[in-house]
């Protein structure tokens, strides 16, 4: 059987779309992704869905407009249309950049989905891409339930994410692309081991293959095993966290005794699955290390004593029970209290403000096409793409922001007193912060690093403010 018919069959499977459904093509470029473009447009008609192509250019290398143009082309060949998102990571100084340029991919993909009306954005991870990920998590010390590779069809939200190549290598996928005299990019940070994944890659893995040619299908199989094993020893999990853990939206509580009579293996899956779900709420992570360091903590601390966790957290123990939550902030210096208002702002959505101003999220296009966002009562601010939704509220005790021009961060209360703002008017101003926290804005004093000039970058959401 050829690629073609093996891939017919595998989608026919994974069953992920209708006939005629439009769903996205995620296309760098590589060859990875031109080989999924290639397959998807000669599946035959009873499962060949509509093909909408998404790519992100993200400037940061000297091929990046290349491979977008290489893009567009495909796009014109295959008739398809092509959506392309441009990304500058000046834009983003406080994050590492392919953290940030994955997950500016992600939701440019999803976002597109939800414009077309499609379920489905497809990605070109195979086989290599699975095992890499797998082996790196098992040398990087993952807990249980992380170690699972790439899944095959993942939602988020309204959308799946699904990988329809993960049954096939790269050699598959090169004699197919070179069989079909495709053309492709190659990528350079492929070829540096600077990267992690590259070292696996190109050292390691080989090495393994060595000693044993079957050492992908067999890591593959152990976490499909793992997998299952864990999934039919969950509900045990869930009646050990009845007795050990609860929360509420403050903190979590841990009762020592009963986390001590599990052994560490489960303690740790308890903790893990429990901290999980209470930082879901409230945006904290903690990772295996934290975990077992807590585990290791609460086996040899004295009943009254306290550790500090990242993000802001800590840990204290009293007698049986233990609390983590989020550290007190220390308000020594600040003389003010606090005003609790607090709003969210997503995209199409307008506010009123309790003092009487409003806010609206606006995409660009309909920011544009307003022409009452030239009143001069209006002020704006362009609005990343991936920091909706937004939040709306008075300071905080202790905020930061990122100023144009300087590095670090510097306190809000500064910008205050470098501006001569009243005291009064300080509790009255307006901060605006991004999905996860960071300020974009102090309301008609100062705009964050973060945020960008509608005159002049390239923007997705403009906030529109509107004095009362
Ligand atoms: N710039 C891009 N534009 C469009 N699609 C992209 C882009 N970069 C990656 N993709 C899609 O994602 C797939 C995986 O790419 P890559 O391995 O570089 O991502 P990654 O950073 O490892 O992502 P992940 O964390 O999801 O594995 C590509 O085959 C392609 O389908």
């Amino acid at each position: 059987m050829d690629l073609l018919q093996q891939f017919t069959e595998h989608i026919r499977t994974l069953d992920a779309w209708e006939p005629d459904e439009p769903v996205i093509v995620a296309v760098s470029g590589g060859v990875d992704s031109v080989v999924l473009l290639d397959l998807m447009g000669r599946l035959p008609e009873d499962v060949k869905p509509n093909i909408i192509i998404a790519h992100v250019n993200h400037h940061l290398r000297g091929i990046s407009d290349d491979e977008e143009s290489a893009v567009r082309k495909l796009a014109e060949r295959y008739t398809v249309p092509v959506y392309v998102h441009h990304w500058r990571k000046e834009d983003h100084p406080d994050s590492g950049i392919e953290k940030a340029a994955r997950d500016i991919r992600y939701s440019f993909f999803k976002e597109i989905a939800q414009r077309m009306g499609s379920r489905a954005v497809l990605t070109a991870h195979h086989k290599d891409d699975q095992v890499e990920t797998i082996l790196m998590k098992l040398v990087r010390g993952s807990a249980l339930e992380e170690l699972k590779g790439i899944s095959a069809k993942r939602s988020e939200g309204t959308v799946t994410i699904v990988r329809p190549l993960l049954p096939f290598t790269k050699k598959n996928l090169i004699s197919y692309a070179e069989q079909r005299q495709l053309r492709w990019a190659e990528d350079e940070s492929n070829a540096s081991v600077k990267f992690t994944r590259n070292r696996y890659r190109q050292t390691i893995l080989p090495l393994l293959r060595s000693e044993n040619p079957a050492v992908d299908d067999h890591l593959i199989r152990f976490t499909e095993d793992l997998d299952s094993l864990l999934s039919l020893s969950a509900p045990c999990v869930e009646e050990w966290k009845k007795d050990i853990l609860s929360f509420d939206n403050d903190a979590l509580y841990i009762m020592v005794p009963a986390l001590k009579q599990a052994d560490e293996a489960l303690q740790r899956r308890v903790l893990s699955s429990g901290i999980k779900q209470w930082s879901s709420k409230q945006s904290y992570t903690l990772g295996h290390k934290h975990i077992q360091m807590i585990i290791d903590w609460l086996k040899a601390s004295s009943p009254n004593t306290t550790l500090d966790l990242p993000g802001g957290l800590t840990a204290e123990r009293m007698y049986d029970r233990c609390m983590i939550r989020k550290k007190e902030s220390d308000s020594r210096y600040e003389i003010e209290s606090e005003n609790e208002i607090e709003k969210k702002l997503a995209v199409g959505q307008w506010i009123e403000l309790e003092d009487g101003s409003s806010m609206g999220l606006l995409t660009y296009e309909s920011f544009r096409s307003r022409e009452s966002s030239q009143n001069e009562r209006h002020l704006y601010l362009g609005i990343p793409l991936q920091s909706t939704p937004l939040t709306i509220r008075h300071r905080h005790n202790g905020d930061r922001m990122t100023v144009r021009g300087m590095t670090g961060t510097k306190k809000v209360k500064d910008i205050f007193i470098d501006q001569k703002i009243p005291r009064k008017d300080r509790e009255r101003a307006w901060v605006v912060t991004d999905s996860t926290g960071r300020i974009l804005w102090v309301v008609d004093l100062k705009e964050s690093a973060l945020s960008l000039d509608p005159r002049t970058d390239t923007i997705s959401y403009v906030l529109v403010y509107e004095r009362m």
